[in-house]
């Protein structure tokens, strides 16, 4: 990987250099060029359990920004026994690969965040770059070994949207996809009422609403 990354660093330099006249001088902790982020996710009011993000590549930084109106959730990496109380449009970079890490529970209102990160596939792919043309005239695709997986492809004629629209039937929820569980599991925090953290309330205080609303 060390040297795969190393290559690429060479040719990203070259072609750099090529462009500006001006030599970059690279120090010994920038073993890449850094700057690409081909994969976003957008985490709707979710609080992660500690975890390695496996896919990610390791050399690379994850960058992660918090939205909403909440209190809580702050962002733990139990290896370095640090906690981030990190705020609304907060932004922090890390290895999301090989540092362990966590949400602590929200304790009142409703959390997002915004994850760029960089798939580790994305340095993995021995595709022949030289094929892409004539592979998309021949509606060929291909897998990240360049083994043909689908051809033709049927591709959608630009210049004529008659049977292009199809609307879409819109299925019923499932009851669990709506259902707001009256207590929290996470143990992370003493106990949260998740009724009154969704309301904007302070969860751990004691107010009028009842529990069972
Ligand atoms: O929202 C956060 O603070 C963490 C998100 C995260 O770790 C992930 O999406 O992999
Ligand atoms: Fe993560």
């Amino acid at each position: 990987m060390h040297i795969r990354a190393q290559r690429l660093n060479k040719e990203k330099k070259k072609k750099i250099e090529g462009v500006t006249h001006n030599p970059l001088q690279w120090g010994p902790f920038a073993p890449k060029i850094f700057g690409v982020f081909p994969m976003i996710a957008v985490n709707f009011n979710t609080i992660s359990d500690y975890h390695w993000d496996e896919h990610d590549n390791p050399n690379c930084l994850c960058i992660l920004i918090a939205l909403g109106n909440f209190d809580g959730g702050e962002l733990c990496f139990p290896q370095l026994k640090i906690i981030i109380p990190l705020r609304p449009n907060q932004i922090v970079a890390f290895s999301s690969r090989l540092l362990l890490h966590g949400n602590l529970p929200v304790k009142r209102g409703i959390r997002h965040s915004i994850v760029y990160f960089v798939h580790s596939s994305f340095f993995h792919n021995l595709r022949d770059f030289t094929k892409v043309y004539s592979d998309f005239e021949n509606g060929i695709e291909r897998n990240a070994k360049g083994k043909i997986i689908l051809k033709p492809v049927a591709r959608q004629n630009l210049k004529d949207a008659r049977n292009f629209y199809q609307p879409i039937k819109l299925t019923k929820a499932k009851l669990k996809q709506i259902r707001i569980p009256p207590v929290s599991t996470d143990c992370r925090r003493k106990y949260i009422n998740l009724r009154k953290t969704r309301k904007g309330l302070k969860a751990e205080e004691e107010d009028l609403i009842s529990d069972t609303e």
